[in-house]
């Protein structure tokens, strides 16, 4: 008897972990499985990852899925693809890498990103493209490459990014999707390339390496035999290409439900904050930082700060705590720390200790954009003890937050979460005092992967609209709204005036500590 075709994968390659995801039609989550991501970083501030070993992972993670699931293969109607964005993937004859990829998180095009936004031009693009430039992009780091690496870009036929790699190898086909090319070389407001924007970034020689442009809601493409054969699916099966990681896993989460639009912050290795609006509600900021980056529903946009490290952060400083312990033959694991943070948390008193989070060697892209930024503690005393640097640190994340979504008007009257850190009591009860607004998490686990497969879902015809699949795969997940005590909103509001001036002052110090 012919086996129902009744599940959705979704595939979310991302910067720390590869997973691949079954829904049902009508979104439940019924298995996944995940790879370890791994990428190189040189002390160049060079990121970079394997496309080879990508695509293996992705398999990897498409068989592990497979063992999870009885007749995986006969029982997917269609499998969509997301993951990490920005970056430079690049491909050349044959379909064969050039290089391995420069990651989101490669800081080697700073110089370039200050020559290109100090232009008349940077005006334009911005107006076009309504994100700021900085050095995870890949226009940026195109432009870059031009100058300074004319092999990689003289090997190369296509420039990609990461789902685009993997559409690719599932497919054959070479395109990518509406929202990264909007918020890199186009226009928010028509989702298609912008020959000014290209002229703005000095890429008009360039074009012939940007590809085709397709929307998941509407096009897909057959898994190809040799990816069925390295995957276990089935060839012929629907690939629908997803949009980037963020507005994937915002959809997923709550970014918009019951037709109305929210705000969605996603607490993970680096910080995104979006707010979805209609295409005419976009207000551009004088400081020309942020993104928009398209939603796959017509004419709805988010406007989006992030910050370049959230989690990285407090993952540094329980790293640091466990570094010195195994120094004294007690091993605790990165997993073992996590595990304590709210606990840490609550033996500290709230105090006053700031804590700005640029742990990341490419400084912060969100709301300002500075290569040279780094993180700093502010108000330590001999009375301190590592638990108030957690929360200092726990708090930090907090204030980036208020801080990002400041910069893109009124702070929301609700705030939705999704991310790793979204377990923790403390950081929930922190982010809801720092907006002074309820949070809610979503009981939905992997939305990145869930928000690509609604779109396959759409492209199948199990809904007519994206909003109809909303109602099914994300109205339902959203937990009770976490109010914040009303003492907590006004520490949190005089910290974060403190916070306010100390970012703005310290900025020509990194000037002077980057210099060489
Ligand atoms: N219970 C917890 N308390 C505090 N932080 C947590 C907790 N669980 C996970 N985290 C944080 O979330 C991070 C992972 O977030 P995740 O969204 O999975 O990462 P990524 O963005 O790389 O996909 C961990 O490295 C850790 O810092
Ligand atoms: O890999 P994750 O942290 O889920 O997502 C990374 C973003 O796509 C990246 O920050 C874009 O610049």
């Amino acid at each position: 008897m012919a086996e129902t075709m009744d599940l959705i994968v979704g595939i979310d390659a991302g910067t720390s972990v590869m997973k691949a995801v079954a829904f049902t039609l009508a979104g439940r989550q019924i298995a996944s499985a995940s790879v370890r991501n791994t990428y190189t970083t040189g002390d160049d501030g060079s990121v970079t990852q394997s496309l080879d070993q990508t695509w293996l992972d992705c398999t990897r993670a498409l068989r592990g899925l497979g063992e999870k699931v009885d007749n995986l293969a006969a029982r997917t109607t269609a499998i969509a693809v997301t993951a990490q964005g920005d970056g430079t993937w690049l491909v050349g004859a044959g379909n064969r890498p050039v290089g391995d990829a420069w990651l989101w998180l490669d800081a080697r095009a700073a110089p370039t990103v200050e020559r290109l936004a100090a232009s008349e031009a940077d005006r334009q693009r911005f107006e076009a493209t309504g994100t700021g430039l900085n050095t995870c992009q890949q226009g940026a780091q195109l432009a870059h490459m031009d100058r300074h690496c004319p092999d990689l870009i003289a090997g190369a036929e296509t420039a990609m990014h990461c789902k685009d790699w993997l559409y690719l190898n599932l497919t054959g086909v070479r395109a990518t999707d509406p929202s990264e090319v909007s918020f890199t070389f186009g226009n928010f407001r028509t989702r298609r390339y912008d020959g000014d924007v290209l002229a703005a970034l000095g890429l008009t020689h360039l074009r012939r390496l940007l590809p085709e442009v397709i929307d998941g809601t509407e096009i897909s493409h057959p898994l190809t035999a040799e990816a069925a054969a390295a995957s276990g699916l089935k060839a012929g099966t629907p690939v629908c290409l997803g949009y980037v990681d963020m507005c994937m896993t915002a959809l997923g989460a709550g970014v918009r439900s019951e037709g109305r639009n929210a705000a969605c912050s996603a607490i993970g290795s680096t910080g995104v904050h979006l707010q979805a609006k209609a295409v005419a509600d976009v207000v551009l900021n004088a400081e020309r930082t942020g993104y928009v980056i398209a939603l796959p529903i017509p004419d709805i946009v988010t406007q989006v700060q992030t910050n370049m490290g959230a989690t990285i952060n407090l993952d540094w400083l329980l790293q640091l705590g466990a570094d010195l312990l195994g120094e004294f033959g007690v091993a605790a694991s990165l997993t073992d720390m996590i595990g304590r943070v709210d606990q840490w948390f609550a033996m500290s008193k709230p105090g006053n200790v700031l804590y700005h989070p640029y742990i990341s060697e490419a400084g912060e892209r969100g709301p300002f954009v500075n290569a040279r930024a780094r993180a700093n503690f502010t108000g330590l005393s001999s009375r301190h003890r590592y638990p108030d640097l957690v929360r200092a640190v726990v708090e930090g994340l907090g204030m980036a937050t208020r801080d990002c979504y400041a910069a893109m008007g009124a702070l929301p009257p609700e705030l939705r979460i999704s991310g790793g850190a979204a377990r923790s009591a403390s950081l929930r009860g922190t982010l809801a005092a720092a907006l002074g607004a309820p949070v809610r998490v979503s009981t939905r686990e992997e939305a990145g992967a869930a928000g690509a497969s609604m779109m396959a879902a759409v492209a199948i015809g199990a809904y007519r609209t994206m909003d109809d699949c909303i109602a099914d795969w994300v109205t339902p997940e959203l937990g009770e709204a976490e109010r914040p005590k009303p003492g907590d909103i006004d520490r949190m509001t005089r910290l974060f005036a403190a916070y306010s001036e100390v970012r703005r002052g310290i900025a020509p110090a990194w000037d002077i500590l980057a210099a060489r």
